[in-house]
């Protein structure tokens, strides 16, 4: 008890130091519920649409590849982008297409598509775009043909353990050599406790949005960013967010790098 209050009130002076400008505080790790939280205060009480959400989160995330990966670099200049059948998935959707439009040749695996306007219109802005849609999961020599691999399967509304319809695409994310790029959550951690104990993707970079959940406390590959720069100040108050201050006009932040 004594720890906590401690914790809490070594928090509130850093929180106080940050604002005034003094220090950088580092930003708050969020369980799965808060998580949910913010982002159903986001669609209820600030009235944000999903797409709006959405278009921003992917932007940030092929931001956030761009700086790492560099297009002219010619081992990545293919792009896979996995994507999942949720919000998570949407992301990847969007983050395709602005690859694309950044130049990178870029194909997208989406294997359980929802049938919904939302989801129907991003396939299809992808397709009306060049990106081809993979009917087929790549064999293991045919991924080597990508620089990277986009994860975008599962996001932070994610129950462990995968379902069998995924296993085969995450234990290619597992094995391959190719360079992972994952949002939001390493596709197949517990949100809040990190990889599985079985072993489980390690992504080369992370790109958490909104604010990083607690499972990125156990990322420990190249490049941790995080992106989703729409926040408004009342709801990270909120939560007490302690969001990193983005630099100028950019999209996505840099928060960590062991290189
Ligand atoms: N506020 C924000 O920060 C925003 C975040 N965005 C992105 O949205 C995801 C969260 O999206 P959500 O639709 O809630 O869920 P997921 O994409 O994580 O996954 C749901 C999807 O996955 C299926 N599923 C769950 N568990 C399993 C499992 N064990 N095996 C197989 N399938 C599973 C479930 O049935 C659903 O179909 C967040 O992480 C961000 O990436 C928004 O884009 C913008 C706002
Ligand atoms: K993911």
């Amino acid at each position: 008890m004594q720890v906590h209050c401690c914790r809490t009130a070594v928090r509130q002076i850093l929180q106080t130091l940050s604002k005034s400008s003094v220090i950088n505080m580092p930003p708050k790790y969020l369980t799965q519920q808060e998580a949910i939280n913010v982002d159903v205060d986001l669609f209820n009480e600030y009235k944000y649409s999903v797409d709006q959400l959405m278009e921003l989160a992917g932007l940030s995330c092929a931001t956030a590849i761009a700086q790492c990966y560099k297009p002219e670099k010619i081992n990545c200049k293919s792009v896979l982008v996995c994507c999942g059948p949720g919000n998570n998935g949407g992301d990847g959707l969007v983050c395709a297409r602005h690859l694309k439009l950044f130049n990178y040749n870029v194909s997208v695996y989406y294997p359980k598509r929802t049938d919904k306007d939302l989801y129907n219109n991003l396939t299809h802005q992808c397709e009306a775009m060049d990106i081809p849609l993979l009917s087929e999961l790549p064999i293991s020599n045919e991924i080597n043909k990508y620089g990277l691999i986009v994860d975008a399967l599962f996001g932070f509304s994610f129950k462990p353990p995968v379902r069998a319809a995924f296993v085969p695409i995450i234990e290619l994310m597992k094995t391959t050599t190719v360079p992972v790029a994952s949002i939001d959550i390493p596709s197949g951690w517990d949100v809040e406790n990190g990889e599985p104990p079985e072993g489980g993707v390690k992504p080369e970079l992370l790109i958490s949005l909104t604010a990083p959940k607690l499972c990125a406390n156990k990322f420990n590959g190249k490049y941790h960013y995080l992106g989703g720069r729409f926040v408004p100040p009342s709801l990270e108050s909120k939560y007490n967010l302690s969001l990193p201050k983005y630099p100028g006009t950019e999209c996505c932040i840099l928060l960590n790098s062991s290189l």
